[in-house]
């Protein structure tokens, strides 16, 4: 198997290095590549053994896939790369927000198989959601579906889901990082030291997850468990509850689809 990523940047090493650490391919098989950060590049080759090449015609030989996980302002150079080499065989996929299948294939000029895929920087902990979407032709969806479980959980949707998919789970971590920010700098407020307020709500949400990692149960149930009448969180649930917390999430989300949705518009 050769998989080539172009761009080496948050997304793509958060992917490779997922797949390297659960063993589904061998360091061997990958070749990354990037525009201008040579040092990046090379610090992947020490680090993990993946293979670095800025020869485009020795990246797209015989490439069972391409990634392609530059910023989406950045794919028009890197298919300039791709068009003189690309094989019919290689599959494409895409990483980049808003950048529709019909965009790559006219882009690339080559109208090669292509699956767009959301993941989030969550991959580097093997904690991904995955969102993908396949052209029409493209086969052996399992193996692509495989290689990609080994950094998260896949939910396969239609193109037309990626803009939500990306707003969910591919900007969704920064979103809920904002929100611990907002937390330790009110825990500061209370009077905490920064370091304190830091530690705190960073094991909060750590046990937080490892709690729903374990437990199935609703969070609506973990939540009421925690609740005891008349107690300290019910009251400080009745301030949160009060005001439009759900509205600012669905107007958050609903913003960062709708730049999606502009991205595309090329
Ligand atoms: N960050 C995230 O959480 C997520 C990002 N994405 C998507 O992933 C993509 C990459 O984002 P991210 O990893 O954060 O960005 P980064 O800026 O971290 O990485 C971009 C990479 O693309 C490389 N690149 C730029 N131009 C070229 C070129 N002409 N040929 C080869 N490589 C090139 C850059 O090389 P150099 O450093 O040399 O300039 C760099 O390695 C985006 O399209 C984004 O929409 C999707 C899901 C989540
Ligand atoms: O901010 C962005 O556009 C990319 C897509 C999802 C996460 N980062």
């Amino acid at each position: 198997m050769k998989i080539v990523f172009f761009g080496a940047g948050n997304m793509a090493s958060a992917i490779f290095t997922g797949m390297i650490e659960k063993g589904v391919v061998k360091p061997d098989d990958i070749y990354i590549t990037s525009k201008s950060n040579r040092v990046a590049a090379m610090e992947f080759k020490e680090e993990l053994g993946v293979k670095v090449s800025y020869d485009d015609a020795e990246l797209c030989r015989d490439a069972d896939y391409i990634i392609l996980a530059s910023k989406p302002q950045n794919f028009s150079d890197v298919a300039k790369r791709l068009r003189p080499y690309l094989e019919k065989k290689t599959k494409l996929v895409s990483v980049m927000a808003g950048i529709h299948i019909a965009a790559i294939q006219e882009e690339t000029g080559m109208e090669n198989p292509v699956a767009r895929i959301m993941p989030n920087t969550n991959a580097m902990v093997q904690y991904s959601v995955n969102g993908i979407a396949f052209s029409d032709d493209f086969s052996d969806r399992d193996e692509l579906i495989e290689l990609m479980a080994s950094f998260g959980k896949n939910v396969v949707v239609g193109e037309e889901g990626m803009d939500n998919i990306t707003a969910a789970t591919g900007s969704g971590p920064a979103f809920l990082y904002y929100i611990y920010e907002m937390y330790a700098k009110s825990l500061e407020e209370l009077g905490f030291s920064k370091e304190d307020a830091d530690k705190l709500t960073r094991n909060l949400v750590i046990g937080t997850g490892k709690t729903l990692a374990e437990r199935p149960e609703s969070f609506e149930k973990l939540r009421t468990d925690i609740t005891s009448k008349a107690g300290t969180t019910e009251a400080g649930l009745n301030t949160l509850s009060d005001s439009t917390i759900q509205e600012i999430i669905f107007a958050t989300l609903g913003s960062a689809r709708d730049r999606s949705k502009k991205l595309s518009e090329r």
